[in-house]
């Protein structure tokens, strides 16, 4: 027996010769935020899919807390799930879907629920079929924030969301965590994980490639800076702690990556008659570019 509300052991997915999961250990603890991060096609879905049952494994086993995940209609009583592509009931008004899912899962909050919906800015008395993906991914989000489900497991669920509607999402986390619910969010965007996960494991082609606290996934965070300017070029930047690959990108213009706290970049471009400043996060993919090195092969 275990306390994990989550558990792989060798898991594994084949399609054919593709190995979309391969031999994945993992275990999340009851009432961790768990963030499972990889870049496009690293079996994410996969996975979740294995844990919800709805894909048989090839190799290896789950268990959502001390139940088969194959065992569907036990283990479906203490979660709640949110897909990546939300597939709605057209006729249906959202009032209506989330009254079908209130009664069908595993028993909700009905005050919380309109406080999230409200929350939410969801207009539940439309069809879904005149839901935008963005609507229909928050008619799913808080049918699953509304149940009391000691699990939760959301995969992608923000894709479709404005800012404002992600900063709602990651309050709604932090809510289910006080509740001591488990999230289980699987996402592509190193800063929602960072945001509101303890844990993170990331996959990359199928393998787990790290698992880790969320503060030792701070070293991995890379900003690319632009720095458009006239007269001479900043100097010294090359020296600067954190800052890498200078290099120039036009007239007047340079580009370098940057770890960590931005300060030293910022006095070394302090002499410099800087015109503009550009930062872009880096995305999942050129991050791993640059801690693992070699690029993904599969
Ligand atoms: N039903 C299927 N048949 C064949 N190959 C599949 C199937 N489902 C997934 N795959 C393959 O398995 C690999 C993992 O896909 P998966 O959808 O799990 O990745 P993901 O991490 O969820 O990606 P994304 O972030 O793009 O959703 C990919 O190479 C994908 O093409």
């Amino acid at each position: 027996m275990s306390s994990a509300a989550l558990r792989t052991v060798n898991l594994g997915k084949r399609y054919g010769r593709v190995v979309a999961v391969d031999d994945l250990c993992l275990e999340v603890a009851a009432g961790e935020v768990f963030g499972f991060l990889g870049p496009n096609g690293a079996g994410k879905s996969t996975t979740i899919r294995m844990l919800l049952g709805q894909a048989r494994p090839t190799a290896g086993r789950a268990w959502v807390f001390d139940t088969d995940a194959a065992d569907v209609a036990r283990a479906h009583r203490r979660l709640a799930y949110v897909p990546a592509d939300v597939a709605l009931w057209p006729q249906l008004t959202g009032a209506e879907i989330l009254h079908l899912q209130a009664s069908t899962g595993p028993g909700i909050d009905p005050s919380y629920r309109a406080e999230l919906v409200e929350r939410f800015a969801l207009d539940p008395s439309k069809p879904a079929r005149t839901y935008s993906s963005g609507n229909r991914q928050k008619v799913a989000l808080v049918a699953a924030f509304a149940t009391r489900a000691p699990l939760l497991v959301l995969d992608e669920p923000t894709s479709g969301l404005d800012p404002l509607m992600e900063r709602e999402f990651r309050a709604a986390v932090a809510q289910a965590r006080e509740r001591g619910q488990t999230v289980f969010l699987s996402s592509h965007q190193l800063a929602e994980v960072e945001a509101v996960c303890d844990r993170v494991a990331i996959l990359r082609a199928g393998r787990l490639a790290e698992i880790a606290a969320i503060d030792q996934l701070r070293g991995l965070h890379r900003t690319e800076v632009t720095v458009s300017y006239t007269g001479a070029p900043p100097s010294g930047l090359d020296t600067v702690p954190g800052v890498d690959s200078v290099e120039q990108v036009g007239a007047g213009r340079l580009r370098f990556s940057l770890i960590g706290a931005p300060a030293p970049a910022l006095r070394a471009l302090a002499a410099a008659e800087v015109t503009a400043l550009a930062v872009r996060e880096a995305s999942l993919e050129e991050i791993f570019l640059d801690y693992y090195g070699t690029p993904e092969s599969r």
